[in-house]
């Protein structure tokens, strides 16, 4: 029997922050006695990484943003599994829709990254999601799919993935995706893990939802059945953020 999918719930920090406002952002998170229904990570810059997890509540996780597909060597600028698992974190996010449009990396390159960051050790919040003009033009679910497809091909062990589903089109533009538009799309989701994995992964692999969350929309969208948390952007960098972790509660 799978077990009931845990919430979760992201809070990425993308570019922003310097010390005063993350001493400001752990005061109020570390105030707000967490919630032990719900994990939370939060993914600051990487050059803070080392000081957050230092001062933030034990029970609230920490993620890199980004790592590379090997442990070391000549890349400049790149972070690799390793060192983050070297800091005592856990966590990555990867495929982000800002990696994927911002910094061109293609499917292929994410799924080789994904691999290597499990392989050593990390569980992996893998973002996927489609453009406006796919949306448009019907092809929602074939962009959801093929980004999938490509960690499917690498037979990846599921119980350290979190998919975040983060429609293109709503992140950072206030534009939410409606309860039920993003409740279609994370069932579709797990129709194709289903049919492209297994029922067992299908059931229990935790899809979360990302694209203008606020405390004022989180309640309805978490009340959907295939929506298992959040990644948050923006309004993770504010006290609200802890509403949004308690949404569900
Ligand atoms: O990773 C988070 C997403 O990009 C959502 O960002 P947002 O909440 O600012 O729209």
């Amino acid at each position: 029997m799978v077990a009931a999918r845990r919430f979760v719930v992201g809070g990425n920090w993308k570019m922003n922050g310097d010390h005063a406002t993350i001493d400001g952002i752990i005061a109020f998170l570390n105030q707000s006695g967490g919630n032990s229904d719900v994990d939370i990570i939060v993914s600051p810059p990487a050059p803070y990484l080392t000081y957050v997890k230092e001062h933030i509540k034990n029970n609230i996780l920490v993620a890199a943003q980004n790592c590379y597909k090997v442990a070391k060597g000549a890349f400049t600028g790149e972070i690799s599994p390793a060192m983050i698992k070297d800091l005592g974190l856990q966590w990555v996010i990867l495929g982000h829709s800002e990696r994927r449009h911002v910094f061109g990396e293609s499917d292929c390159l994410i799924a080789e990254k994904t691999v290597h960051a499990l392989e050593s050790g990390l569980n992996v919040i893998f973002c996927i999601g489609e453009k406006l003009d796919e949306r448009e033009a019907g092809k929602t679910k074939e962009v959801n799919f093929r980004q999938l497809q490509a960690i499917v091909d690498k037979k990846v062990d599921w119980s350290k993935i979190v998919i975040a589903y983060e429609p293109v089109w709503a992140i950072g533009t206030g534009k939410t995706a409606s309860p039920e538009q993003a409740q279609e799309a994370h069932e579709s989701i797990r129709e194709f893990l289903k049919e492209k994995v297994s029922q067992d992964v299908a059931a229990s692999t935790r899809i979360i939802y990302g694209g203008s969350v606020t405390a004022d929309n989180a309640a309805e969208l978490g009340k959907k059945g295939d929506i298992d948390g959040f990644l948050v952007g923006g309004a993770s960098l504010k006290p609200d953020f802890v509403k949004i972790i308690n949404a569900r509660s």
